[in-house]
């Protein structure tokens, strides 16, 4: 039955870094399976929401590094929703302030809950300003992370979203997007109009597995989110990524030493 809710991508290596162009496939994941493969993990294989947020933020942070080094530019915004997705982006500021960056974030619907209240104590303590102000900051970033919806989005956007969806979109920033380009429909990709139809991040960080959404996404792909366990990627049929020594991310496309 899972299984059947699995599709099989096609999908286009990254075509900045080589010249010619090369497939992989990896099997994608619905939201509808992410969200009880997320369940499986904290109520059967011993996991807390912290545990895993930290580590899908760690590994949001390591794809930075691998896309924009900082001396592409030291600014990055990071852009937060309401939910876990949001928390991944504060977990990634955190490390990209021990990285070397300079983060700021924009956190305009704050999620309540004790996780992400601690998690905002965290950056104050490292003096990460949290702005207000979305189109200067927009103007004066280098890098622009968008960690505002993930696989529980359900369109179409609610304020004040589509308007920070636009500006995102038509911005001249480069973006990461975190699970899944915000905005998009989680299984049949961009909405066809309105705030975020012609959204294209250049980067985009899978975590756990690709949603099948990605089947509508062209630029750098990353997996990331390094807890996957033999038993729940057999149960979702899902592929084990060869995450190499201590990375934490995998760009896809790429094989296990970098190779065509
Ligand atoms: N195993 C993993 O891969 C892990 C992934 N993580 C991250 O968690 C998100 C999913 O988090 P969740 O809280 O379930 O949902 P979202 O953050 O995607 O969004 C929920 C949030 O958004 C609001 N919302 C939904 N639709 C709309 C809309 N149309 N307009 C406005 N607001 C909307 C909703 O009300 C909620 O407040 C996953 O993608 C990963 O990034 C975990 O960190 C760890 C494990
Ligand atoms: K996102």
């Amino acid at each position: 039955m899972i299984r059947s809710t699995l599709t099989r991508l096609r999908i286009p290596r990254p075509i900045r870094r080589y010249s010619k162009l090369a497939t992989m496939s990896l099997k994608a994941i619905s939201a509808k399976d992410a969200a009880s493969l997320d369940k499986d993990l904290m109520e059967t294989g011993g996991w807390s929401l912290d545990q895993l947020m930290e580590l899908a933020g760690l590994s949001v942070a390591e794809a930075v590094w691998r896309v924009h080094p900082p001396n592409s530019g030291k600014n990055v915004l990071v852009v937060c929703g309401p939910g876990n997705n949001g928390g991944d982006g504060l977990v990634a500021a955190r490390h990209l302030a021990h990285f070397g960056y300079v983060p700021s974030v924009y956190y305009p619907k704050e999620g309540k809950n004790e996780l992400y209240q601690r998690l905002k104590t965290q950056l104050q303590n490292l003096s990460i300003p949290f702005v207000t102000d979305f189109p200067s900051a927009l103007k004066s970033t280098d890098y622009l992370i968008d960690a505002i919806f993930g696989f529980s989005f359900g369109g179409p956007l609610r304020d004040p979203f589509g308007d920070i969806v636009s500006q995102i979109e038509f911005a001249s920033v480069p973006v990461l997007s975190v699970d899944a380009p915000s905005s998009w429909d989680v299984q049949s990709g961009p909405p066809k109009e309105g705030p975020g139809a012609k959204f294209m991040p250049g980067a985009l960080i899978s975590l756990t597995a690709p949603k099948p959404c990605v089947a509508h996404y062209r630029g750098r792909h990353f997996v990331g989110g390094r807890f996957l366990t033999k038993n729940i990627a057999e149960k979702y049929g899902l592929d084990m990524p060869k995450y190499q020594g201590v990375d934490q991310v995998l760009e896809i496309g790429v094989d296990a030493e970098g190779k065509l």
